[in-house]
């Protein structure tokens, strides 16, 4: 089966630092594919270079059965490549739901005028939205929270809100840059269902993640990148093993 995403040989070199050296990887649909590395490995690199932020020096990256190289950032987009960043966006003064309508009205069909008329096309598509964001919540298991501004809640709950509002795109695949960072056990354990559900639903998911604990429950494969260049891939079980990867990092958290 061909993969969803499909890297070949893709290099990137910054001065005299090759960060991304010679990374081929197969993504396959409907799996979630993680990619992990000691600091400085060539992972955010690898993930510009996969969206469109960076142009590769050489090699190639087809997504969805086309080659992507040197597509502009909001082309891949708009082929169905969702990407969140470390950095955490939700958009302030908006509720939990305001924030995921927000991704629920990019595929409600209306125009600006019937926005700024408030025309009947209009006030049905907001409706619609509404009820998509609240069976979106329901599904991650956050609708409680639905009518909650957005900044009021802990770090680690508005990431989860971000992530599914990315989800609300309907992307085929979500990059997820570190969603684990600053989150507690509980949190990390409810990101894990939210990566399974979204997988359930058919949405393939590439993550970059320091927490290898959370990496190795969730991920159906793991690349492991070391200075720029693949040093293992494989299921969880495989990498656990791997005598590459024990030596870089036996006794070691992988950071
Ligand atoms: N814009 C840039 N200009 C110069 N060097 C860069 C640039 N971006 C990354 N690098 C270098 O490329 C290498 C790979 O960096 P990258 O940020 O991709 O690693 P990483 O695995 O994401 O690290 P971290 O886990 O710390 O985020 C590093 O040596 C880094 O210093």
């Amino acid at each position: 089966m061909p993969g969803l995403l499909e890297v070949h040989r893709l290099t990137k070199r910054f001065g005299g630092v090759q960060a991304v050296a010679d990374v081929s990887f197969s993504v396959l649909p409907g799996t979630i594919y993680a990619v992990i590395g000691p600091n400085g490995a060539g992972k955010t690199t690898l993930f510009n270079l996969v969206s469109g932020y960076l142009a590769a020096d050489s090699g190639d990256v087809w997504f969805d059965g086309r080659s992507i190289r040197g597509w502009p950032v909001h082309r891949i987009a708009r082929a169905g490549l969702t990407r969140t960043f470390q950095n955490l966006e939700p958009f302030p003064g908006m509720t939990v739901l305001e924030n995921v309508m927000v991704g629920c009205d990019a595929h409600v069909r209306c125009t600006w005028l019937d926005a700024l008329f408030g025309t009947r096309r209009r006030r049905a598509a907001n409706a619609a939205s509404r009820a998509e964001a609240h069976r979106l919540l329901s599904l991650f298991s956050l609708d409680h929270m639905a009518d909650v501004p957005v900044e009021a809640l802990p770090y680690g709950m508005q990431r989860l809100v971000e992530i599914v509002r990315a989800f609300a795109l309907r992307p085929k695949l979500l990059l997820l840059d570190e969603p684990a960072a600053g989150l507690n056990p509980a949190e990390r354990q409810q990101l894990a269902a939210v990566l399974r559900q979204a997988r359930s639903r058919g949405v393939t998911v590439l993550l970059i993640e320091h927490d290898v604990d959370l990496v190795m429950t969730v991920a159906d494969r793991i690349l492991v990148l070391d200075q720029g260049r693949v040093l293992a891939e494989g299921a969880p079980a495989e990498i656990q093993a791997h005598p590459a990867v024990l030596a870089a990092y036996l006794g070691e958290e992988v950071s």
